[in-house]
């Protein structure tokens, strides 16, 4: 087994209850949509370890994390919130992702330099955050992520406060990126926004009330054959469509 597993997985937030099973394949890249409180971030919380289930296992990149700190998984996650340090640069942002004990020597400077390069961001080497739009922030982010090279790499709405254009910008920077890469990271990526899926995701997850109900190549689910609690979904998210029956 390879990629990232989550085999019946138990939790509970207070009273509502959560069970998780999913098979995220190596080298895949999967959207995890549905409604508002379905589960999406418990599940990605659970996968990074922030949280502990109450029962089941995890596994990623062929290891039993399940007891496993998140600091010792072979993740990188990237939020909404771009998560950059404000006093550092964008390249010491990007270098401090592989800089042991937080100290950026020259040769993480260099390939930091080269990963903002490959987001757009070379001239943007020496800037601080709060010099920055937030697309830009994010692409520091997404640079930092793609240089640690972890097996698996979580998002979590990481594009959300931009619009269309800059989401799909995004989004084809990231394919771009990971194209690039010999042996591709395993992506779980939340989203909004099921179209965001298109052209870039294998396969799309809908959640709902706490279990994931469907799994399903993106073309299928996001389409007219897809499983009807996912049309009723995506048509309530259509404004003027009809839910579908
Ligand atoms: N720390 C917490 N304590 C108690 N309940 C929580 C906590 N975090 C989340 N919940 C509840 O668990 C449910 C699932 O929340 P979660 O954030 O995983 O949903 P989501 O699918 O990511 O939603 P959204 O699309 O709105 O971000 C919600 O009903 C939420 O109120």
């Amino acid at each position: 087994m390879n990629g990232l597993q989550l085999d019946g997985i138990l939790f509970h937030h207070d009273d509502a209850p959560f069970r998780f099973d999913l098979d995220v394949r190596r080298g895949e890249w999967m959207a995890l949509i549905g409604p508002s409180g379905a589960g999406k971030s418990t599940l990605l919380d659970l996968a990074a370890g922030f949280i502990a289930p109450d029962a089941g296992r995890i596994q990623m990149a062929a290891r039993d994390v399940t007891d496993t700190g998140p600091a010792e998984r072979p993740l990188s996650i990237v939020f909404q919130d771009d998560n950059l340090f404000p006093h550092l640069t964008a390249e010491e942002n990007v270098a401090i992702g592989i800089a042991p004990g937080l100290r950026i020597g020259r040769r993480a400077r260099e390939r930091a330099r080269q990963a903002l390069g490959e987001v757009g961001l070379g001239a943007f080497a020496q800037r601080r955050p709060a010099a920055m739009s937030g697309g830009e922030r994010q692409r520091v982010g997404l640079a930092r992520a793609f240089l640690r090279e972890r097996p698996v790499l979580l998002l979590d709405e990481p594009f959300a406060a931009l619009g269309p254009a800059l989401r799909r910008q995004m989004l084809d920077l990231l394919a771009a990126s990971r194209a690039r890469r010999a042996d591709p990271p395993t992506v779980l990526m939340v989203t909004h926004h099921p179209e965001d899926a298109r052209g870039v995701c294998d396969r799309v997850a809908f959640l709902e009330g706490g279990v994931v109900r469907a799994v399903g190549e993106t073309d299928l689910m996001l389409g007219a054959q897809a499983p009807t609690a996912v049309r009723r979904y995506l048509g309530a998210l259509t404004p003027g469509a009809e839910p579908a029956p």
